[in-house]
């Protein structure tokens, strides 16, 4: 049987289109869906992505290259268009770099792009497999399997020589590639589950080329939809990401279309110079200057000061605790209290310690050693401390370790938030984090909010206490900026974005 889709545009404009088939349908079965036509809304541009893989892992010249290319490319029909965008974007490129980016950078980009109705067909299925004509596996595996849910990943295959990508393999052997890879994945379920009617969704658009994997043999069920069926998809909400992205990569903030790439190259010369000019300025000019200075070059900075403290603290400075969203956090507090400030740091790069226009106090992670650091600087001064432990971009707060709640002293809670249009100024790459400040400041008009939160009582001992301190201050970080409280902590987020745990060999 094959159905055709029964969602045809209507005139009326609500309610919106019911999912295809109906989800009841779907239920402990196997489902084999075509990522470009069920799980992304169609029409599907794919250079954003080939895009996105080419500078993060590759760099910025060999995205400009496959933007020069991209006039040339337009010639070809769709699919030789695809494996050439894999081909200059690929090629060259270490394997476990690209699938990084995979599970790091792209989830992002794919989830909003997503389809609430192809992702809900996904989650009524009890088993998933995913095919792609036109992304690599290594591009797609870790949204779809971590983000969507799917069981096993289905694309043109890249060759790997030695760990370096090397070219896609021809579509024969990369059939054969899958079938294996299934077989290992489901032994004979897939074909068990087909004899008893897996469930194909598949384009309309694709009728002519389709992938074996919808024959008769594995789906005696197809249901296919085209342009006229999909008008009406919703994108996927936020709050129905199968799994939250709380943590990504990468330095582009913007889907870069074509329009958007070039655009984005035409502004990086200006973008260096804006960069030069308000680091000089931040550096060198005195507070209350430098920031008309930067709303001049086009930054945005807002401050709500209702509860800015007066005076010093009691013996000794004042304790600031932020949450964490770049690394010129404490800096941007520093300005709103128009004073010096020092601020723990960890996993700080060597060049911005160097360049950093206040006062940094490296942590050690030995709890002990740290504490009293802490109490010696608070001693002397205005002590800023984020102590998520690492930069969060989206609305969400990590855990906050409380050992800040242990300095004896009353909490200034600061809530932080900013905003960037082009690059992001965070990153998990060692050797990347030196640039941080520069791309945050590279963007023509960022912007940080600041606003100080009530005071909030000091711990009284006890590491119980401790941590109910911190949670508290969780809880009104999160209630002044909106954002969703989580337990994760650095570690889960370097676990999830570069495989490691986040921890830096101790500096000499
Ligand atoms: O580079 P991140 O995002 O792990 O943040 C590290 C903090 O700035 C530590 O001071």
């Amino acid at each position: 049987r094959h159905h055709r889709g029964r969602m045809a545009a209507t005139t009326k404009p609500s309610p919106p289109p019911p999912p295809l088939p109906g989800l009841d349908r779907l239920h402990g079965r196997t489902l084999v869906v075509d990522v470009e036509a069920w799980i992304l809304r169609p029409p599907v541009c794919a250079f954003p992505y080939f895009m996105l893989v080419a500078i993060e892992a590759g760099g910025f010249l060999r995205g400009l290259l496959l933007l020069l290319l991209y006039p040339l490319l337009c010639l070809l029909g769709d699919g030789a268009r695809a494996r050439a965008m894999a081909t200059v974007a690929l090629v060259g490129l270490e394997e476990k770099e690209v699938a990084r980016v995979g599970r790091a950078v792209l989830p992002k980009f794919f989830l909003e792009a997503a389809a609430a109705e192809g992702v809900a067909a996904v989650q009524a299925a009890a088993r998933v497999v995913a095919v792609s004509a036109t992304f690599p596996r290594v591009m797609l595996d870790g949204f779809l399997r971590e983000y969507v849910g799917v069981d096993a990943v289905v694309g043109p295959e890249v060759r790997s020589v030695g760990g370096v990508l090397a070219g896609l393999v021809d579509e024969e052997h990369a059939a054969e590639m899958a079938a294996k890879r299934l077989r290992v994945l489901f032994g004979a379920e897939l074909e068990a589950a087909g004899k008893k009617g897996a469930v194909g969704l598949v384009g309309a658009a694709s009728s002519g080329r389709v992938h074996y994997l919808f024959s008769p043999y594995y789906c005696k069920e197809t249901f296919a939809v085209g342009e006229a069926d999909t008008r009406g998809w919703r994108p996927l909400p936020r709050n129905r990401y199968p799994r939250p992205l709380v943590f990504h990569d990468g330095r582009l903030a913007f889907a870069p279309t074509p329009p958007a790439a070039l655009a984005m190259y035409t502004f990086l010369p200006f973008g260096i110079a804006l960069v030069a000019f308000r680091s000089i300025a931040f550096s060198f000019l005195p507070y209350r200057i430098c920031f008309p200075v930067g709303a001049l070059t086009g930054m945005h900075y807002r401050l709500v000061a209702g509860h800015v403290p007066g005076g010093a603290g009691a013996g000794g400075g004042r304790l600031y605790v932020c949450n964490h969203r770049t690394l010129l956090d404490p800096v941007f507090v520093a300005a709103a209290l128009g004073k010096p400030v020092t601020a723990v740091t960890y996993s700080l790069s060597k060049v911005s310690e160097l360049l950093a226009p206040i006062r940094t106090a490296r942590l050690t992670r030995d709890r002990e050693k740290d504490r009293r650091n802490m109490a010696a600087v608070l001693a002397r001064g205005d002590l800023v401390v984020c102590p998520e432990g690492t930069t969060c971009r989206e609305e969400y707060l990590l855990r906050l370790s409380p050992l800040f709640a242990e300095l004896g002293v009353d909490v200034n809670p600061v809530a932080l938030d900013t905003r960037v249009g082009i690059f992001y100024g965070t990153s998990t790459k060692p050797g990347a984090k030196w640039m941080d400040p520069f791309y945050f400041m590279m963007n023509p008009r960022p912007a940080y909010r600041v606003e100080f939160l009530p005071r909030a009582a000091a711990s009284r001992g006890g590491r119980g206490d401790s941590i109910d301190v911190a949670n508290r201050v969780q809880r009104e970080l999160g209630r002044a900026l909106g954002f969703e409280l989580t337990g994760l902590t650095r570690k889960d987020k370097y676990m999830t974005l570069a495989g490691n745990e986040g921890v830096v060999p101790p500096a000499p």
